[in-house]
């Protein structure tokens, strides 16, 4: 049966859209960065300081949470809005990707991955129904399928093979997973390396099967980051149109900006966050390594450009001291201002796409991070 269509388009600038995204959880306002909270925590930040930097919609992990504390547990508890205390949308990943990253113990079959825990070396299997049925447990509002990401560097003949795989574990997710089973969104994952005829065999043969949105995964893997904005260039436009496009684990402002003109709706990456814990602050001048000699006496904000809590309220004589000094506050206030600024960028580009102006924001962003484009 028809379903309600989840994603509108409001406004287009070229490639770019500016759109809505419906969730249980309330909608999504897109083009959209979403904060990671890999164990259920945006490490450092709580659900309110999260509101207040203006997260919509944040990211949990199929194969940390079920690891610990457990998808049972967390079901248990009510699910994973109310065990964290998020009431946004929340996308989880379906642990593919973080098994191949956290594993060399790893085996790979038609029914699935086997991988043995980080944690405590117990043996697991993840097929398509146990990654959808732990991501029903978690009650997200986006689920992903189960697929192979290729390590960067792949050859094609493997990148083929594997693609292949990823259609049919994509199929049974599906499967467990029927369109119009409830309230929860199951997106597919486009793969096929950096090969475009393969990326659009893997793409035909999910848009074939059928989802309320796709994403490009396989990237940000190592490869040059000239064949990523290549195969961006390629498979970004060729999405489907009024479905919500999903660029994962992407990526540094230019990347964003580069992905939103090349009509991606959707990000998520580490690096606000973690690069908020070794003082590596994102800022409208660019980056500001916060620890740096140079801020022990300067009383100006971090950024004059930004209003976030951090900004209105301390010197960067104060936050280098905090950082040097090992304080907890430290992570918390970095963590808070880089946060700001990815979703402040999103929230810039929206803007953008409405007044047709996305060309000058890329060309700003450019101009401050020019070492991102190498
Ligand atoms: N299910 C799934 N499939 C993917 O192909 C995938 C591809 C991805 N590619 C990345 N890249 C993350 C790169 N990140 C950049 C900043 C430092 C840490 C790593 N994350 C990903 C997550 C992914 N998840
Ligand atoms: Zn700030």
């Amino acid at each position: 049966m028809e379903r309600q269509n989840i994603f509108t388009i409001l406004a287009r600038d070229g490639h770019a859209r500016r759109g809505r995204l419906s969730t249980a959880h309330g909608t999504v306002e897109t083009p959209v960065f979403m904060p990671v909270g890999t164990v259920g925590s945006v490490k450092a930040v709580c659900p309110a300081d999260l509101k207040d930097v203006g997260a919509q919609i944040i990211l949990g992990n199929t194969y940390h949470l079920y690891l610990r504390p457990g998808d049972e547990l967390v079901a248990r508890r009510g699910g994973l809005h109310r065990f964290m205390r998020w009431d946004g949308p929340i996308l989880t990943d379906s642990g593919g990707f973080q098994v191949f990253s956290l594993n060399e113990l790893r085996r790979l079959g038609e029914e699935g991955v086997e991988f043995r825990s980080h944690l405590d070396g117990s043996r697991h299997l993840f097929t398509p129904e146990k990654v959808v049925s732990i991501q029903r447990n978690l009650g997200s509002d986006v689920m992903m399928v189960l697929d192979e990401c290729p390590p960067g560097g792949s050859d094609r003949d493997y990148v083929a093979r594997s693609l292949g795989l990823t259609t049919r574990w994509a199929r049974r997710c599906r499967e467990a997973y029927p369109a119009g089973a409830g309230e929860q969104h199951l997106f597919g994952i486009v793969q096929g390396g950096i090969y475009e005829d393969l990326r659009e065999e893997s793409l035909a043969q999910l848009a074939g099967i059928g989802f309320e949105g796709y994403a490009l995964g396989g990237l940000s893997v190592g490869e040059k980051k000239a064949d990523m904005y290549r195969i961006l260039a390629h498979m970004g436009p060729r999405l489907p149109e009024n479905a919500p496009r999903y660029l994962m684990g992407v990526g540094t402002p230019l990347d964003i900006v580069t992905g939103i003109e090349n009509g991606i709706d959707m990000f998520d990456c580490v690096l606000p966050t973690r690069n908020a814990r070794n003082g590596t602050l994102y800022t409208s001048q660019g980056k500001v390594n916060i620890k740096r000699a140079e801020f022990r006496e300067d009383d100006s904000p971090l950024d004059p450009a930004c209003s976030c809590y951090t900004c209105r309220t301390f010197s960067r004589a104060y936050l280098r001291h905090l950082y040097v000094a090992k304080e907890i506050l430290s992570f918390r206030l970095n963590t808070i201002h880089n946060l700001r600024y990815f979703l402040d960028l999103t929230a810039r580009a929206r803007t953008a796409i409405e007044a047709g102006t996305m060309a000058a924001l890329k060309a700003e962003i450019a101009a401050a991070y020019p070492e991102d484009g190498a």
